[in-house]
């Protein structure tokens, strides 16, 4: 007899996720991702249906990994106007790979966050001059705050220099992080001499120029996820080396490569699996759109603690 689904909240995502282990473990997903067939991911890109009367998306991104045994599905809703609800809705869907049963249904707001941060600290750790001590965040909303954790991973920072199109945002970011951080009053000044920036706006032109970033800076470029939208000028992402999270996906979604006609260099999975070189010491971008296979190893990692603790819980009750 099958099982109702259990439902995992967000809190309850944020309370089980170790960031260590699931950087390592999106590590590996993305390097598998990179091998094509033989990795043993299978992730189409996206489908998304614009919700144009709303100025809102619905993203449906369903992802497997034969070598975790994990099945998900996400449903993501990105309505960048949303003031008293969080711009993004999700959900997503836990399903036995073994015969399509649904396992849960986990709150998705808090695994985007968290998994794009991570999945850009892959990339940094990879891209960035290991000598990084100023990091630049370019808005100040959900994916900053996930970002700073997460690159907080790899090392601490002596400045954090944050901008957002509203400066109020940029103070309450600035206490919460603490004494590092430092608001600032335009772009070019957060990211001067920088060596990470990291876009994380909802901008739809290019606010970040290239005549304002430090050679051998690296940039997480992680906003403007549709084929319209930009962050970054086209100077910019012709004369950098660019890497991307999917060459697939980012010639459907993104902005910055297309509108651009850049050159990617990689994905970062080919770094990972070796197959192309880190090239560091040059300005590097890690363009990402997102990718089903880290909500997947996200979720997965979720509902197997969270089982875990229901079974302890039943077995030794308070
Ligand atoms: N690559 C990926 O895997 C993913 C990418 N994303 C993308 O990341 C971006 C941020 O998402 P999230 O943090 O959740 O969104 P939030 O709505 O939480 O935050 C967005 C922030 O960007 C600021 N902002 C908006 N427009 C501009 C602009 N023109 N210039 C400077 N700052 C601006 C906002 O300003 P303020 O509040 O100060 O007015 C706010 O601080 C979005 O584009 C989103 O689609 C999200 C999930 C995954
Ligand atoms: O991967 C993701 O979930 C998203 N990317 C851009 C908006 C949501």
């Amino acid at each position: 007899m099958s099982q109702a689904p259990k439902y995992i909240s967000g809190e309850e995502v944020e309370k089980l996720l170790d960031l260590k282990e699931l950087l390592n473990s999106i590590e590996t997903a993305l390097g598998n991702y990179s091998k094509g067939k033989d990795g043993g991911v299978v992730q189409p890109v996206r489908l998304v249906v614009p919700i144009e009367k709303h100025h809102g998306h619905l993203g449906v991104m369903p992802g497997y990994s034969s070598s975790d045994e994990a099945l998900a599905t996400k449903i993501v809703a990105f309505y960048p106007e949303n003031k008293d609800l969080p711009t993004h809705q999700a959900w997503v869907l836990m399903q036995d790979p073994t015969n399509g049963s649904l396992n849960a249904i986990i709150d998705g707001v808090s695994i985007t966050s968290i998994r794009t941060g991570i999945a850009s600290a892959v990339a940094t750790k990879h891209l960035a001059n290991p000598n990084s001590r100023i990091l630049a965040l370019i808005g100040a909303g959900v994916q900053a705050r996930s970002h700073f954790k997460a690159l907080s991973l790899l090392q601490s920072f002596d400045e954090v220099r944050i901008f957002s199109r509203t400066r109020a945002s940029a103070q309450k970011l600035a206490k919460e992080i603490g004494k590092t951080a430092k608001v600032c009053s335009s772009v070019e000044e957060a990211v001067e001499d920088a060596d990470i920036i990291t876009t994380v706006s909802f901008a739809t032109t290019p606010i970040l120029k290239a005549e304002w970033v430090k050679p051998g800076a690296h940039i997480n470029a992680v906003g403007a996820c549709r084929p319209d939208w930009r962050e970054l000028e086209s100077r910019l992402m012709q004369e950098s080396v660019v890497y991307c999270d999917s060459r697939d996906a980012c010639s459907q979604e993104a902005g910055d490569i297309i509108l651009s006609e850049c050159d990617v260099f990689a994905e970062i999975g080919e770094v990972i699996n070796g197959e192309k070189q880190a090239l560091w010491e040059k300005t590097t971008i890690f363009k990402s759109v997102g990718m089903a296979i880290e909500d997947v190893l996200s979720a997965k990692i979720v509902y197997e603690k969270y089982m875990h603790q229901l079974k302890q819980d039943s077995e030794y009750p308070a």
